[in-house]
């Protein structure tokens, strides 16, 4: 029996998290494997119901747990509080240091039938592409201190930090070389190595450690350049090695890629393995409440779990045919719906791919 902490969080998070425990709890009955789920608040849900975004019986029930199933935090009703309590800067970034997720891994594969959802041209998305994003998670300029603000009037002043250590920046590239050789062992290192010093330290750090996967080719492009490649011509890309903040952002640009931000899932590791899987996006309250919310995101994000955390790889794989062969049908909810989709909403999309999973 393994213990799973489940956070749904804010927004579209607890509709699609029930669609992925629905799908799970499928997989179990399939595979015979048993999982114990504790649900807990945190987020805007954390504020609400216990007064901060990261109530302490939250952190011991992923503590206790064997991995952490997030969905996503915040929102407007949480803005006006001061910027260290809201849901994002109170609960993601410290969970996310709590548990030591400097890896951040996000997957962006064109299902097959979904490429004229592609936002680009028929003649670019037509061979798809199949991205790996590896971000660090821990460090960067989320993190470094000082931050602040000062003063008054025109001088007024605010501040973040970017700051990357050797040891940093060693880790995660090592996590992007050896995800590297697994797959098509090429690398591309983003960085601002023209501008920032951080970056010129990162530059010099990823290149020597590239020195030990000799079978890996590794490319360096600045950021800019990067988000106009990716639309220019994805299918360049193998790995993409980011810092934390490039990372978030090139992240959103691959999700959007693949069709939409309901499809991007993703891990976040620590050193022992240990993992918190979450959507790459973001509460989307724009279309919270409407049932309307995609949860492929979700449910991929559950599928990695069952892949790194809990070593059930088949039924993974399984589940991931379930969704693909359900997106193949033509059944689509709003955010990826064309012409001749059948347009469904989140709990109906759950239940498709949960039939489908029966059926394989
Ligand atoms: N990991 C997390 O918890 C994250 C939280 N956020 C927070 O979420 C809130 C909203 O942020 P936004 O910038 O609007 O980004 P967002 O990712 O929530 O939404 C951007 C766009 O993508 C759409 N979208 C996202 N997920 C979708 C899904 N599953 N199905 C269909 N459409 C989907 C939304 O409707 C919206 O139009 C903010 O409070 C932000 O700070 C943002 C990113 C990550
Ligand atoms: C809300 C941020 C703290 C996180 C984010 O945008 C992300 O991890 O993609
Ligand atoms: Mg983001």
């Amino acid at each position: 029996m393994k213990k799973i902490a489940v956070l749904p969080g804010d927004g579209i998070g607890p509709e699609v998290m029930a669609e992925a425990v629905k799908v799970l709890d499928a997989a179990q009955k399939k595979f015979g494997f048993e999982l114990a789920y504790t649900w807990a608040d945190v987020g805007g849900a954390g504020i609400d119901n216990q007064g901060k975004a990261l109530p302490e019986p939250t952190v011991t029930v992923c503590e206790e747990s064997d991995a952490i199933l997030f969905g996503s935090v915040g929102g407007p009703k949480w803005e006006h509080l001061p910027p260290a309590e809201q849901p994002e800067r109170g609960a993601l970034l410290p969970i996310r240091k709590h548990f030591k997720l400097h890896c951040n891994l996000r997957p962006a594969k064109v299902f097959k039938t979904l490429v004229d959802a592609c936002p680009l041209r028929a003649d670019i998305a037509k061979d798809g592409f199949d991205i790996l994003c590896v971000r660090e998670l821990t460090g960067g300029i989320y993190f470094g201190d000082p931050k602040g603000r000062h003063g008054e009037g025109p001088e007024e002043t605010a501040f973040d930090t970017l700051v990357y250590s050797r040891f940093e920046i060693e880790r995660i590239a090592r996590n992007a070389f050896d995800a590297a050789m697994k797959r098509s062992k090429k690398v591309t290192s983003v960085d601002k190595a023209n501008v920032l010093t951080s970056m010129v330290l990162w530059r010099e750090v990823v290149t020597e450690v590239a020195k030990e996967y000799p079978e890996v080719t590794l490319d360096h492009v600045y950021i800019d350049n990067a988000t106009m490649q990716l639309v220019k011509d994805p299918h360049q890309f193998d790995v993409l090695l980011c810092g934390n903040m490039f990372g978030d952002i090139i992240s959103d640009e691959c999700a959007m890629l693949t069709g939409s931000m309901g499809l991007l899932a993703s891990a976040s590791l620590n050193e022992t393995g240990f993992g918190l899987y979450e959507p790459a996006g973001g509460s989307a309250p724009d279309i919270a409440g409407q049932g309307v919310a995609n949860p492929i995101a979700q449910i991929l994000s559950a599928t990695m779990m069952l892949r790194y955390s809990l070593d059930l790889g088949e039924a993974a794989g399984t589940i991931e045919t379930a969704i693909s062969n359900v997106l193949e049908a033509g059944t689509h909810t709003a955010d990826i719906a064309r012409e001749k989709s059948t347009v469904v909403g989140t709990a109906a999309m759950g239940d498709a791919i949960v039939a489908e999973l029966e059926k394989l």
